[in-house]
This record gives structure tokens, C-alpha cells and sequence, in this order.
């Protein structure tokens, strides 16, 4: 059966790059654009030549890419010509083979923001369409405001898009700017779209999140015709976001009636590099993924529940709507308070331990698990200090240091030229085998410096020597260190949550719990430390 082409438009470089908090710089530019051009998107809007410094570097040093390369711009000024209008000329002069214009298609717009006669903006929209063209460019008419000038003025509206269109704009797209619009009112717009003679195969969809429904609306243009369908990398955009791709990528390729009816440039082994492409860009953006993202999420194939970990068992697709694997994710078993056998054993399998379904050691670990998380531990994301409960439980952990004591001290004081510093100072006194070694670590920081202090000092002075353990942790490192107040039974508790990774590039997680700051994380350390000896199979110091 022949399917129908959908193309794929990506706006993380421009839209993405009008989210808050984010700016991004050339060389991050291009590597987001090869990770987009990998994954088989059909164009990637670069950004805004002459907007800014950065967007005009990255035309001039853009990567060559298979997608097809667009500059984005606005629809030319009044009172001059599109030939004479230096911001378009601008977006011209990047050479891009494709050219996106944003132009006004909402009356009340084009009367409030542009203060313009309605007539004019037609006639702006139509000369800057005639002078891209002209210009032998692929041209792209964003029309802003589609939806909501399609309920204030249809009329006007659709003169808007015939404008673009009359003047040879190849592709029509229909923004939902404020993303308010809803799935049901998107489809009957598109249709009324092509039934005013635009055909489907040059209509475009750009949605914005603002109520959730950027995905459910641009999969509602594409079944009502639309062809085109823009978005950005993990929802990135302006304000809620835009359409995630990464959830749209998959949606159109594995679900019905999308995977039967259309195909994209992406392929399924593209497709297994999503969740990598995902994380590339929060690692640019030095976020933590969204665990319950769609498809990438790091929990969106966790089963948690010990009557869906017991049927995944049995048979995965009890509980997944796609294999995992696909989309380059894994399924996880995690353990938790809402954990059966089934979950245990699978964790243990994991870990290399393999313990019969009957054995009453299995019940140990179990009350524990429950009774550990009762006082405010969590071990659903902490699983290799699940793994060195089970272990001792089990009898399988190896007894490879001791620490006698510890002490942290923190100073806030005036250096010699007069600024404000805080020093911590941390002293370890551990037994490894016959030896005892004290060590100390200082460091002295601004109290900006988020990424110092007592528990760094302590984390420094644990890893600074331990004999000859220490070739087994020296490419070892925190990546990340959570601190939230919880409620531990009778009274609130401090639960600490480290992230750790080493040189071969093994990532784990441990907690630790205590009404004081710092025992939780001295706890989190040491797990983090005997998890990392355990895994590299460090023998037991004499
Ligand atoms: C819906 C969207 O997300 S569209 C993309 C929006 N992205 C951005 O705005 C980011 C990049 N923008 C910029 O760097 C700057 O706004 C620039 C360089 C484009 C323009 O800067 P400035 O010349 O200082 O103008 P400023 O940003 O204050 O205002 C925009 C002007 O463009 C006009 N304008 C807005 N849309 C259009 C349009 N589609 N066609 C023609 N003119 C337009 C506005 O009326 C306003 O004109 P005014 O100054 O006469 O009132
Ligand atoms: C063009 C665009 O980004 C919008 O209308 O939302």
C-alpha cells in the first residue's frame, strides 16, 4: 500500500530559542542541527539572520545538512518595498534554500500590533512572497494568529494565507500562536482551509502547549490534511513550548491511523536514536531530563506497581504500548513500597543475582524495602542503594571499609582582600584492612558557588585516599545532588540523592536519610562508593 509523504519542520534553533532561560551559542546551533539532520527531519529553521549575533554566525558557519536549510523572517514593513526592506533582505542574504515569513493573519493584529490598514498587510504579505520567490527560495508563509483570526474575521483570514499562496509560497502554515486553540476547532479550520483552495499537500501545522494540546492539535490538522507539521526537540518554544517532535516523531511512526497511512524521512533505526537526540539537547541545555516524557521519558517504561512488573514478566506488552526499544529506551523494574516479587527479582536479575521465586530471603529484602521507605527513603530511582540492601540481606556484600568518624565544618569569613567566602573543611577517618588513613579536603568558595561546600569537602576527603581501593574510584563523579525535606514517619527527614558516573560511563543513583543534612549525604556518598567497588569487583582489603 502507498503512503502519503508528512514533512517534518523543526524550530528548536528559532522558536526553541524564544524559550525563557535558554540562549544558545553557535557551536550548540550546529550540533542541535546534525543531531535534527541524524534524526531525519525534512527542514531545520536555523533562526532569525540579522536578528542577532548568534543566528547570523550560524548561517554563516551552518553545517551542511541533508534537511533542507530555512532562515525565518517577518513579512516586509509598510512604507518601503520588500526589495528595500533591510530585515528581510537580512533573512536573504543567509542563502538558505528555504525562506519562512512570518506574516499577520489576524484582523485585530494587524490593526493593533502593525498599525496598519488591513489591505496593506495583504499587500506587504503578497510583495515580500513575490520578492522571495523571485529570489529562487522554497517559500514558507507562517500565518501568526491563524486560528484565533480565523474565529474573529474567516474572511480576512484566508486572504491572508491566498496572499502567500497566489504569490507562490510553497508551504501555508497555520499557526495556533497563543496555543489556545483546541483539537476539534484545529481540524474544522484546516478543512475549511483547503476547502477555500488550499490543497492539503501545502498546508502546515505550528502549535504552541499553552494548554496542553500542541501534540493532540497538530495530529488533528494532519487528519484533517495537513502535511506539514512543525515543532521543536523535547517541546522546546516560547512560553508552554511547541509541539514536541520527540513525541510526535513516534506517534506518527507506530500508531494507527498515522503508521499505515503516511511515512516521514524518519527511519526506524533514526527512530532508535530518539531518546539519544532527546538528551543531547537537554546535556546542551544542562537540564535533567523529564522522566515522564512520552516514549523518552527515564520513567515512561518504569513499572513500578507489583501487579504490572508481576504481568510484564509474563508478557511486556501487558503494560507497554510499544517496545521500548524502538524509540532507543529500556524498560525498568524499579523497587519501591508498591513492589512485589516480581519487581525483586527482576532488580536482582539486573544486578547479576539470581534468587530462586521461593527462596524467604526474598521477603526480607521486601519488609525492608517497605519499611526503609516508610522513614523516607526512596528507592525507585535510587537503585544501586537497592542493590546494596538486598545484597547485605543476602549476605553478598563485601565488607570493604569502615568509617570511624567524620567531621565538617563550615566558615563564612572575610579573605585577605576583604570578600565574603565561605570555607568547609572535612576530615575522614576510615579502616581499610589492617590500615586506618585520615584524610582532608578544604575548599573555600563563594557563597554563590552552589557546586562547593560541606558536602563537597566531605565527598572530596571520603574519595581522597582509601588505599588500595582507590585506582577503583578514582574516575568516579557526582553528577547530581537532590536534597528535599520529606516526611520520615514521625517527624519531616532529609532524604539526599546523588547521582554518580564513572570512566566507562555507568550512571547510578543512591539515597541517603537523616534528620541532618549532611549524615544524609555522607550516607548517599558511601553507597555511591561501595555501589562503584561492588560493580568493578574490588577484592576485600586484607
Ligand atoms: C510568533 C513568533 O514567535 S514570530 C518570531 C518572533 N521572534 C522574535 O521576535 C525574535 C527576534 N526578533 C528580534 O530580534 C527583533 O524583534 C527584530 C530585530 C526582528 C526587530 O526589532 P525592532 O526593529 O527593534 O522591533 P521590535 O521588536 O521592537 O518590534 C517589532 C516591529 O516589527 C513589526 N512587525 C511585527 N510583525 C511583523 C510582520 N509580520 N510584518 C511586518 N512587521 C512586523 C511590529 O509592528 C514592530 O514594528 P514597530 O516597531 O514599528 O512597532
Ligand atoms: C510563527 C510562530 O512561531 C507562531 O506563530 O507561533
Amino acid at each position: 500500500m502507498t503512503t502519503e509523504r508528512l514533512h517534518l519542520y523543526d524550530t528548536t534553533l528559532r522558536d526553541g530559542a524564544q524559550t525563557q532561560g535558554v540562549q544558545f551559542t553557535t557551536p550548540e546551533k550546529i550540533r542541535i542541527a546534525q543531531v535534527l539532520d541524524a534524526l531525519g527531519v525534512d527542514v531545520i529553521e536555523g533562526g532569525w539572520p540579522g536578528a542577532n549575533p548568534t543566528d547570523s554566525d550560524f548561517f554563516a558557519t551552518a553545517p551542511a545538512t541533508r534537511a533542507t536549510m530555512a532562515a525565518f523572517g517577518m513579512t516586509k514593513r509598510s512604507g518601503r518595498s520588500a526589495q528595500n526592506d533591510d530585515v528581510l533582505a537580512a533573512v536573504l542574504n543567509a542563502g538558505t534554500p528555504a525562506v519562512t515569513l512570518v506574516g499577520k493573519s489576524h484582523e485585530f493584529h494587524v490593526r493593533t500590533a502593525l498599525g496598519v490598514p488591513l489591505d496593506e498587510n495583504l499587500d506587504n504579505i503578497r510583495a515580500s512572497f513575490a520578492h522571495v520567490v523571485a529570489s529562487g527560495r522554497e517559500a514558507i508563509f507562517d500565518a501568526e494568529h491563524f486560528f484565533d483570526g480565523y474565529r474573529a474575521d474567516p474572511a480576512y483570514a484566508l486572504a491572508c494565507l491566498h496572499a502567500a499562496f497566489s504569490e507562490g509560497a510553497r508551504w501555508i502554515v497555520l499557526c495556533d500562536t497563543n496555543g489556545g486553540t483546541l483539537p476539534g476547532e484545529v481540524a474544522r479550520t484546516v478543512e475549511a482551509v483547503i476547502a477555500s483552495g488550499i490543497p492539503g499537500p501545502h498546508l502546515g501545522i505550528h502549535t504552541h502547549d499553552d494548554t496542553g494540546h500542541a501534540v493532540a492539535n497538530s495530529l488533528a490538522a494532519i487528519e484533517a490534511g495537513a502535511r506539514q507539521i512543525q515543532g521543536t526537540l523535547n517541546g522546546l518554544g516560547e512560553r508552554c513550548g511547541n509541539a514536541n517532535l520527540v513525541t510526535l516523531i513516534p506517534t506518527l511512526l507506530l500508531k494507527e491511523p498515522f503508521a499505515s497511512r503516511f511515512h516521514t524521512g524518519v527511519t526506524e533505526d533514526a527512530l532508535r536514536g530518539l531518546l539519544k537526540a532527546s538528551r543531547t539537547l537537554d546535556d546542551i541545555l544542562n537540564r535533567v531530563p523529564a522522566r515522564q516524557a512520552p516514549y523518552v521519558g527515564g520513567s515512561a517504561f518504569a513499572h513500578k506497581a507489583g501487579l504490572h512488573a508481576s504481568a510484564i514478566a509474563k508478557d511486556p506488552t501487558t503494560y507497554e504500548h510499544v517496545d521500548p526499544a524502538r524509540v532507543g529506551n529500556e524498560r525498568i523494574i524499579p523497587m519501591s513500597n508498591q513492589a512485589g516479587q516480581s519487581n525483586l527479582r527482576s532488580r536482582l536479575h539486573d544486578a547479576g543475582i539470581e534468587v530462586a521465586p521461593a527462596d524467604p530471603r526474598l521477603s526480607l529484602i521486601l519488609t525492608s524495602v517497605k519499611d526503609r521507605e516508610s522513614r523516607g527513603y526512596a528507592y525507585d530511582t535510587a537503585q544501586a542503594s537497592f542493590e546494596l540492601l538486598a545484597r547485605r540481606e543476602l549476605g553478598l556484600l563485601p565488607r570493604y571499609f569502615d568509617v570511624d568518624r567524620y567531621r565538617v565544618i563550615s566558615e563564612r569569613r572575610r579573605n585577605a582582600k576583604g570578600h565574603i567566602v565561605t570555607v568547609s573543611e572535612a576530615v575522614v577517618t576510615v579502616q581499610i584492612g589492617a590500615r586506618r588513613i585520615t584524610s582532608f579536603h578544604e575548599n573555600v568558595h563563594t557563597p554563590e558557588e552552589a557546586d562547593q561546600g560541606p558536602v563537597h569537602a566531605l565527598s572530596r576527603a571520603l574519595a581522597a585516599d582509601l588505599g588500595e581501593l582507590q585506582g577503583y574510584i578514582d574516575d568516579m563523579r557526582l553528577t547530581d545532588f537532590a536534597v528535599r525535606i520529606t516526611d520520615g514517619g514521625t517527624e519531616a527527614v532529609t532524604r539526599v540523592v546523588i547521582d554518580s558516573e564513572d570512566g566507562q560511563g555507568r550512571q547510578w543513583t543512591t539515597v541517603g536519610v537523616s534528620a541532618n543534612i549532611i549524615d544524609a549525604s555522607f550516607d548517599a556518598l558511601i553507597d555511591a562508593i561501595t555501589w562503584k567497588l561492588v560493580r568493578d569487583r574490588a577484592p576485600v582489603p586484607a
